[in-house]
């Protein structure tokens, strides 16, 4: 025992070093901050962007330090030479720039989450350290010894205890991260090169979102020269998704991931609308690809005859051979249609100017010709004329006319059938649908932007930004500042922004035309073709990193493999890791959600649950009662109390989720509202009650609103409505692999197969 605490004084002691150099360099960047502050705003406006770039980039180390607080150092590696290494959120070093702690991201961090008995990687010992606050409360050591197995390795979870701890704290409505306890396949898909797309199958609750975040982390420290510039794109579900994951990446220290959602896409945009399984089917097929292309050919057309405008007291004729020779000439360009528009109207003009010469009876002069060519320019009927041939069109108006105008849907339409195409109809000022953005932005790229200024003043910006780098290097020549900490390119664009400054990701966010160096996108087995489509054009490098499960694909657009999914935007550009360890749900209950997957013939992938849980799984019938439940809904409000008693903290961990068919929602969640402050107390109700959706630690929902999410205790209701619903058994099978201690099953008719198999056991 002493021996062990002598040990626990000894790591506490590094660790109040690694602190104490910690808040060290806090003190240094936030007085180095303060004195750029105290500068005040006098002096040249270069001088004043210089201050704001080197506040901004002390700013972005303060809010770093800060977030790397709790669990700072977690881990110790003994080498065999000797050596011994510690590894934490990240890397510090003493004054001399000796090594104190690892960054976890590093190659030399490698081993502590790769290296087993087998390979041990020159590791003697791996030791997990377990701190609460600032105090050491735990140590847990593997000795990778060869000779003390016989020849393979035995099945393995790095560091147990450390997990399982980890995996049975309760939860809040936040993820946490993992980096204290990341497995090694799941290091190994973390570290994987860059390049290329990675898809990442795995069954619920194997670590799919927490290995995308770990490796977007990885991707900004291994990369960070290219990917800071560009950015990284982080597609989510939704955004309560967003917001469950949101504190992870600071908490890695990482901010400027762009997060977002396929509804959210496109800048100005907002899709508020909501389309059935059916029609979001329908505008997920490629097909558009063609429709999109032919609508925007429609507004390209030569008129039934030749127009006859008067201008200037002189008869003109818009001759249906000059708009098709200038249509021509206009779509040699290949400029989107906006911006050929440019060439067509001015091949127009120029044949308009000869007729006008001809009935002159004399050539014009140079400034006779532009004068002229702008009296025709500014014609209304010209115009008109013009216009009609060549119609300057937003994306919006664009695919509304092709929804409300079913002529216009019938003729760039060819391949849907007319019941298809009826489902399409609806009113020009409807909101967007999530399925309309994919499509919109194939329109965007077509139809492109009038952007002749646009074009200019990103030439100015370049010529500036030139200047600002090289100001930016003499500056790092002259205060010596860099240090590691920043680079002339980095600087430079610090200087660039006046007023306040824009991050990369603050750009790239409202630009349709960015593109990213790298796109992670999770449950993307959600995704239409469409939006494959949509994404894959933001990177054009085709850097992804894709997670998901074919097996709980709820969206009739979505994809049940990913060779269907992916072959048409990738073709075969992409390669494939599986993960196989459930990390959330407890034996009992994977094991009964994988039978009634199978059962249900869903593309499963193999399942092995970390750990057992005790009475994981609960199974409860009720009397069938007659169309208005009663018995049901009090069996699940019985339930409810009793789980929120069991699980849910005062503390604000802990969550209970009533999970049911979707048309069940809204009264069931009026019920429990109101027993909970009867069962309860008045107080405990109101705090439940009071609480912010997303913190929310009762809730009812249904099985889509849980995607991707979990919590400590589910109730299941009905899991043969559940089936039966939009999302049919994948939805169950999301449904009931959520809960990381306790699934309870409340049902009145009887169990969808596979669960029969647990109650005949
Ligand atoms: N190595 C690990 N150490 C500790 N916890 C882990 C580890 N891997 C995964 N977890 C935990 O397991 C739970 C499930 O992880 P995650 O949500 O990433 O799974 P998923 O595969 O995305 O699930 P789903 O398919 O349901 O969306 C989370 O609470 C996560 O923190």
């Amino acid at each position: 025992m002493a021996g062990r605490q002598d040990e626990l004084a000894r790591e506490q002691a590094v660790v109040d070093r690694l602190y104490a150099r910690l808040d060290e360099l806090r003190r240094t960047t936030r007085g180095r901050l303060a004195e750029v502050r105290r500068a005040g705003p006098s002096g040249s406006p270069q001088n004043r962007s210089e201050r704001d770039a080197f506040a901004t980039l002390y700013e972005d180390r303060v809010a770093q330090l800060d977030a790397v607080e709790d669990r700072l150092v977690f881990g110790r590696l003994d080498l065999d030479d000797d050596t011994v290494r510690y590894v934490g959120r990240i890397g510090l070093t003493d004054d001399e720039h000796r090594s104190l702690l690892t960054d976890w991201r590093a190659p030399a961090a490698q081993a502590f989450y790769r290296a087993t008995a087998l390979h041990p990687a020159g590791v003697v010992r791996r030791r997990h350290l377990v701190t609460s606050g600032r105090s050491v409360t735990g140590l847990e050591d593997e000795v990778l010894d060869l000779d003390a197995i016989d020849g393979h390795d035995t099945t393995h979870l790095s560091g147990e205890g450390a997990l399982l701890a980890s995996l049975a704290t309760r939860r809040t409505g936040r993820m946490t991260d993992i980096v204290a306890t990341i497995q090694a396949e799941q290091d190994r898909i973390i570290r994987s090169e860059l390049g290329g797309a990675l898809v990442v199958q795995g069954g619920p609750g194997t670590g799919k979102t927490a290995v995308a975040l770990h490796r977007a982390a990885y991707l900004l420290y291994a990369h960070r020269k290219v990917l800071e510039r560009s950015g990284v794109l982080l597609v989510g579900p939704s955004r309560s998704f967003l917001r469950y994951i949101d504190q992870v990446l600071p908490s890695l220290g990482e901010t400027g991931v762009v997060a977002t959602t396929i509804a959210e896409l496109l800048p100005g945009v907002v899709a508020t609308g909501v389309d059935t399984g059916t029609v979001a089917e329908v505008k997920g097929r490629l097909v558009w690809r063609s429709i999109v292309r032919r609508a925007v050919r429609a507004r390209e057309r030569v008129p039934a005859q030749d127009v006859r405008v008067r201008v200037d007291g002189h008869d003109l004729v818009i001759r249906r051979r000059d708009v098709r020779e200038a249509i021509a000439r206009a779509r040699r360009t290949h400029k989107p249609h906006n911006e050929a528009r440019a060439t067509f109207v001015r091949e127009m003009l120029a044949r308009l100017v000869d007729q006008y010469a001809e009935q002159l009876g004399s050539a014009l002069a140079p400034e006779d010709v532009a004068m002229v060519t702008e009296d025709l320019r500014s014609d209304r009927d010209v115009r008109v004329a013009l216009n009609l041939a060549w119609f300057p069109i937003t994306p919006e108006k664009l695919v509304a006319d092709l929804y409300a105008k079913p002529h216009r849907l019938a003729e760039a339409a060819p391949e849907l059938t007319a019941a298809e195409r009826r489902l399409l109809r609806r009113d020009p000022d409807a909101p967007w649908t999530e399925s309309d953005v994919p499509i919109l932005d194939e329109a965007a790229e077509l139809l492109g932007e009038d952007d002749s200024l646009a074009r200019a003043e990103a030439r100015a910006r370049a010529a500036e930004r030139q200047a600002e780098l090289e100001y930016a290097r003499s500056v790092l020549e002259s205060t010596g500042a860099g240090g590691g900490l920043v680079d002339a390119e980095t600087l430079a664009s610090r200087f660039e922004a006046t007023g306040p400054r824009l991050t990369t990701a603050e750009r790239a966010a409202t630009d349709r035309s960015w593109t990213y160096g790298h796109v992670v996108v999770d449950e993307a087995q959600e995704l239409s073709p469409m939006a494959w489509r949509a994404l894959v054009r933001r990177v054009p490098t085709r850097s992804l990193t894709i997670v998901g499960d074919v097996a709980q694909t709820s969206s009739a657009a979505g994809a049940r493999s990913w060779a269907a999914a992916l072959d048409p935007v990738l073709r075969d550009g992409w390669r494939l890791e599986e993960l196989t360890v459930s990390y959330r749900t407890p034996a009992a209950v994977a094991d009964a959600a994988q039978r009634v997957a199978h059962a249900a013939g869903l593309p499963v992938s193999p399942l092995t649950a970390a750990r057992h849980v005790e009475d994981s799984l609960e199974l409860v019938r009720a009397t069938p009662s007659g169309p208005t439940h009663p018995v049901l809904e009090q069996e699940v409000l019985d339930q409810v109390v009793g789980l929120a008693r069991e699980f849910v903290g005062s503390d604000g961990a802990g969550r209970v989720a009533v999970v049911a068919p979707a048309e069940r929602v809204p009264a069931l969640r009026r019920a429990v509202e109101s027993v909970l402050q009867d069962a309860l107390g008045r107080a405990e109700g109101a705090r439940l009650l009071a609480q912010r959706p997303e913190d929310a630690q009762v809730v009812v929902v249904s099985p889509r609103e849980t995607k991707g999410l979990e919590y400590d205790a589910v109730v299941l209701v009905e899991p043969a409505a559940v089936a039966e619903g939009p999302g049919g058994f994948s939805d169950l099978y999301v449904a009931m692999t959520r809960p990381t201690q306790r699934l309870v099953v409340v049902h009145e008719r009887a169990l969808p197969e596979g669960f029969a198999e647990r109650a005949a056991a």
